[in-house]
């Protein structure tokens, strides 16, 4: 079932950053009182790399039980390990060596010089194999059902790793796929599919700067997700769009209230 996306917009891309930090441990403590434990979906890109920073510097960030935390990432550029490229050495910079996590719950996606070398292919079936471990029979999918998923949107309305009109968004069966020819650097790249993005129970679309306000304007009026992946971005329970002013700014103000100044 996919859900109706709601939207919360921020004065600026600092706000939001720090909103969706608080709104995120919420649901992270929420998740670990209630099931002992958590499950998030990380995006890489500047917005996502800004809510982790964000998180870093929040004194809230204590009351994250980070062992009892499962790490995904919903794309990553297939790239050799601790390139400065990789959305996992971003994220390690930006939070994730802070913080007290067991490794053996950080799921990065494989490297292009780990356990299946250059064979990018093998690479995102060995992920999509891990994921569907993970799974429990009550998921009723192969991938976890996961608390929240991020995506950052690209300018051209990419979520993860998958582009307007490339085979990827295009995938109904895979939960995980390689992704060849990407138009923004690096090409090669491993990227959940929108079935793995839509099993989620809440999705959050992250678009933040002036630079994201067309594709936040095509997304949301009604194109196909064929032609604008974000689009077709949901949660099974909660599609949520976090954006600030500049993001917003071709939207009709009919559909959210007014940021506080
Ligand atoms: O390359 C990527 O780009 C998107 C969006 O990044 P942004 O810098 O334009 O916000 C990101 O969500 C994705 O994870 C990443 O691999």
């Amino acid at each position: 079932m996919s859900t109706t996306p709601q939207l919360v917009v921020h004065r600026d891309k600092e706000l939001m950053a720090c909103a969706t930090a608080a709104r995120l441990i919420t649901k992270i403590v929420d998740a670990q009182a209630s099931r002992g434990s958590a499950s998030i979906v990380l995006t890489g890109g500047r917005n996502g790399n800004g809510l982790l920073a964000a998180l870093a510097s929040s004194p809230a960030r204590d009351a994250v039980d980070w062992a009892r935390l499962d790490l995904w990432w919903g794309d990553e550029r297939f790239l050799p390990e601790g390139d400065g490229e990789r959305n996992a050495t971003q994220a390690r910079a930006a939070l994730l060596d802070s913080v007290p996590l067991d490794p053996k719950r950080v799921h990065a996606m494989p490297a292009s010089d780990g356990p299946y070398g250059s064979d990018i292919e093998a690479a995102a079936a060995a992920y999509a194999a891990e994921l569907a471990a993970a799974a429990r029979p009550e998921d009723h999918a192969k991938v976890p059902s996961f608390d929240v998923l991020m995506l950052g949107v690209g300018p051209d309305t990419h979520v993860a790793s998958l582009f307007p009109e490339l085979p990827g968004v295009r995938e109904k069966e895979r939960t995980v796929v390689a992704v060849h020819g990407a138009p923004k650097p690096p090409p090669l790249r491993i990227s959940f599919t929108l079935p793995a993005i839509r099993a989620a129970h809440e999705v959050w679309l992250l678009a933040a700067g002036e630079d994201k306000a067309e594709a936040a304007e095509i997304a949301l009026s009604g194109a196909g997700e064929l032609q604008a992946p974000a689009a077709g971005a949901t949660g099974r329970s909660r599609t949520l769009w976090l954006m600030d002013e500049a993001a917003a700014s071709k939207l009709p103000r009919a559909l959210y209230p007014p940021a506080s100044p």
